[in-house]
């Protein structure tokens, strides 16, 4: 068996049911996905051989429950802030759909929300994969630090163009330690399971 990054892999289908659900059930309440987490915990743990419980615990969940729920539950949020503040901007200046034009301050709002809307799949997506192939400690705080600066963002750019720049080249930054830590982790997965060389091992050594 493979050790390091990706190992959890190992059984995909497991792996999914188990990381997935940090994505999926982003729409459900904090407590409620925590509460089916941990019991999926325990149905899954029974069928587990040859782990201890507080092993297994310890490595499939304690991650995916402390910080899954989190970096999975802030970004909806954080999407309904943005484009409630949109809606408020609408009423304030008169604007009314499908103008999308008016005095700059309303553009600046209606254009950090729709830049934040454009990256928000590939951020989604990128997410996915780094924690599912990478390493999911790793994929929750890059994801954390995306969200804040995406908030920050969105705050600079509502106060002027230019106090958007240093939040979009950090979050950018991210993007792309993101991009380079799924690459990484997809080369592991399928170079160790079909052709049966460690990358990362090559790479490290
Ligand atoms: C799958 C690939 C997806 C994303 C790749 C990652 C990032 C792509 C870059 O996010 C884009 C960032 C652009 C940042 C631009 C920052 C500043 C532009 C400079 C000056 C603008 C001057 C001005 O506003 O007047
Ligand atoms: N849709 C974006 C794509 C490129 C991008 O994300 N640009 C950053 C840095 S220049 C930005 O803040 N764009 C402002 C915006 O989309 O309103 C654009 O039109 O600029």
């Amino acid at each position: 068996m493979h050790q390091g990054p990706g190992t959890h892999l190992l059984n995909p289908k497991a792996s999914f049911f188990l990381y997935g659900k940090a994505l999926i059930v982003p729409t459900c309440s904090s407590t409620l996905s925590s509460l089916d987490v941990l019991s999926s915990c325990r149905r899954n743990r029974k069928e587990q051989k040859g782990s201890t419980s507080a092993s297994y615990v310890r490595k499939h969940f304690c991650v995916p429950v402390i910080f899954g729920t989190s970096r999975s539950h802030c970004a909806p949020q954080l999407k309904a802030y943005f484009f409630l503040q949109v809606i408020h901007a609408r009423r304030k200046f008169g604007i009314s759909p499908p103008n999308i034009s008016g005095p700059p301050e309303f553009e600046r709002i209606f254009r950090a929300q729709v830049n934040s809307s454009e990256y928000f799949p590939i951020f989604v997506a990128l997410l996915w994969q780094a924690g599912l192939f990478f390493h999911q400690g790793l994929a929750a705080a890059l994801g954390l630090l995306y969200l804040y600066s995406r908030y920050c963002y969105f705050m600079g750019y509502r106060a002027s163009s230019s106090d958007r720049l240093t939040p979009i080249y950090f979050s950018t930054g991210v993007l792309w330690v993101l991009i380079a830590a799924a690459t990484l982790g997809l080369l592991h997965f399928f170079l160790s399971h079909y052709v049966g060389l460690n990358v990362l091992r090559l790479i490290a050594a």
